[in-house]
Formats: C-alpha cells, sequence, structure tokens
C-alpha cells in the first residue's frame, strides 16, 4: 500500500498501465510488418526529417548526411535506416529515433482500429479517482509522446487521454537518468518529493528516487521478475494507492 498526499503522479507505460506481452506481441510486430512500406510511403517528406536526425544522433553521428554518407542513393539510405530500426528492435533499444518512428507507424494502427491499447483493468478507476482528488497525472515513456497520445486515446477502456495533464518521452532525457526527472519536475512546477513515480523498472525508480521522487514498483503480470526491489514499495495494483 502506497499513501500519497503529493502533487502528482508520474506513470511509466509497459509493465505499470498495460503489460508488456501488449507491447511486444502486439505493438512492436505491427511495427516490424509495417515498417518498409511506412519507410516507402513517407521517405523525402518533412514528416520523416525530425526522426532521422534522432536516428543519426542515436548513431552517434552529428547528421543523417553524415551517417548515410558511405550509402549512395536513396534507396540504400532508407535500408540502412530499416536494417537499424531492425537491429534496435532486436536488441530492445528504446533509442529516441525508433521511438519516434515506431510512433509514425503505430498512427495508421490505432487509427484503423487494429491497435486497440490494451490497459490493466483497475487503470480508469484510478485515474478518475486521482483527478477527482486533485492529483496531477503525468506519462513518462520509452514511447514518443506522440505514441502515448494515440495509445491512450484508443483503449480497451475507451478514450483515456483527457486524464493527463503531461506527456514525456525520451526527448527529456533518458528513464534511468535522475536530471530526467528533476526537469519532469521543474516542468510540473513543484519539488520532485511532491511526485510520485510508478514503474516496473528499478533502474527507472532509483533515478527518480535520486532526483527526489516517491517511487512504487509495479508488479504486473507478466512483468519481468525483480532480483531487488532496492527499496522501492511495491503494488500489484493502483488500488493500492491511497490518496489524500
Ligand atoms: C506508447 S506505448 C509504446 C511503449 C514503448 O514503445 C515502450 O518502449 C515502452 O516503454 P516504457 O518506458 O513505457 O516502459
Ligand atoms: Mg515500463
Amino acid at each position: 500500500m502506497i499513501e500519497f498526499y503529493g502533487r502528482g503522479l508520474l506513470l511509466d507505460i509497459e509493465g505499470t498501465t498495460a503489460s508488456v506481452a501488449f507491447v511486444y506481441d502486439v505493438m512492436f510486430p505491427f511495427v516490424r510488418r509495417e515498417l518498409d512500406s511506412y519507410l516507402k510511403s513517407a521517405w523525402g517528406t518533412p514528416t520523416l526529417d525530425p526522426v532521422l536526425r534522432y536516428i543519426a544522433q542515436d548513431a552517434g553521428a552529428d547528421s543523417f548526411e553524415q551517417w548515410t554518407r558511405e550509402d549512395a542513393g536513396e534507396e540504400a539510405k532508407l535500408e540502412r535506416v530499416s536494417a537499424e530500426m531492425t537491429r534496435l528492435m532486436d536488441n530492445d533499444v528504446k533509442a529516441t529515433g525508433l521511438k519516434q518512428l515506431q510512433g509514425l507507424i503505430w498512427k495508421s494502427g490505432f487509427d484503423s482500429g487494429e491497435l486497440v491499447a490494451a490497459v490493466f483493468d483497475d487503470v480508469p478507476a484510478a485515474l478518475t479517482r486521482w483527478n477527482a482528488g486533485g492529483k496531477d497525472v503525468r506519462i513518462y515513456s520509452s514511447g514518443s509522446v506522440a505514441a502515448q497520445k494515440m495509445f491512450f486515446g484508443h483503449t480497451n477502456h475507451g478514450d483515456l487521454l483527457s486524464s493527463f495533464k503531461g506527456h514525456y518521452d525520451t526527448t527529456t532525457g533518458p528513464k534511468k537518468v535522475a536530471e530526467s526527472y528533476r526537469a519532469i519536475a521543474a516542468d510540473y512546477g513543484c519539488d520532485a518529493s511532491e511526485i510520485l513515480f510508478l514503474s516496473d523498472i528499478v533502474g527507472e525508480l532509483d533515478a527518480a528516487r535520486e532526483a527526489g521522487m516517491r517511487t512504487g514498483l509495479c508488479y504486473r503480470p507478466g512483468n519481468a521478475p525483480v532480483e531487488n526491489a532496492n527499496g522501492h514499495t511495491g503494488i500489484e495494483s493502483f488500488d493500492q494507492i491511497s490518496i489524500g
């Protein structure tokens, strides 16, 4: 049980509000299936420009042109991007460029109804309870802000997007780095100690605690086993959080 009297709750997605299985077995395969056809259709359009910059930056290059300078022609560049995205997905690297691109690719799936985000059954009522109690609820996920908005706008419990006052992704900073949580607290406009961060990953919770946030470790069905909770209070459901 966690008793929380502070200002806001900051929620992770995978393993916290939604199952790891939905992300890995439904969302990621959708990207693999659509990757090449999406790249072909969007290639050369301004939509891809920031994504390609992030992909190059993640690979340690100064620019997309520098990263692809050995690839002759647009087709070779596209293939390089496709191969790099596949390599990152194979290794489950939560790189900003990949996450931004995944967000663009998921759009057609959420728009068509093929993708419906499976959030845990206790989540909608908890969001209602916390909002009614005056809490400022926001999301911090590796998934891009655009993807987060589509995700919560199309769930198995309907449109939950209006439950959130803010969204953060890895463009704010990596999730295992304390500075990212300091930046988020500054954006909330309150002391970090006024925010409760919920996640399934101990390294993320360690970083949030280092920044001064309160933390809760989510044990959801299908999550990877936790070897050492490192002092973070565990919960199995958002029903185990009482607010005041
Ligand atoms: C917007 S849902 C997609 C989630 C995703 O891509 C991901 O990597 C989940 O990471 P999280 O930080 O939410 O555990
Ligand atoms: Mg997670």
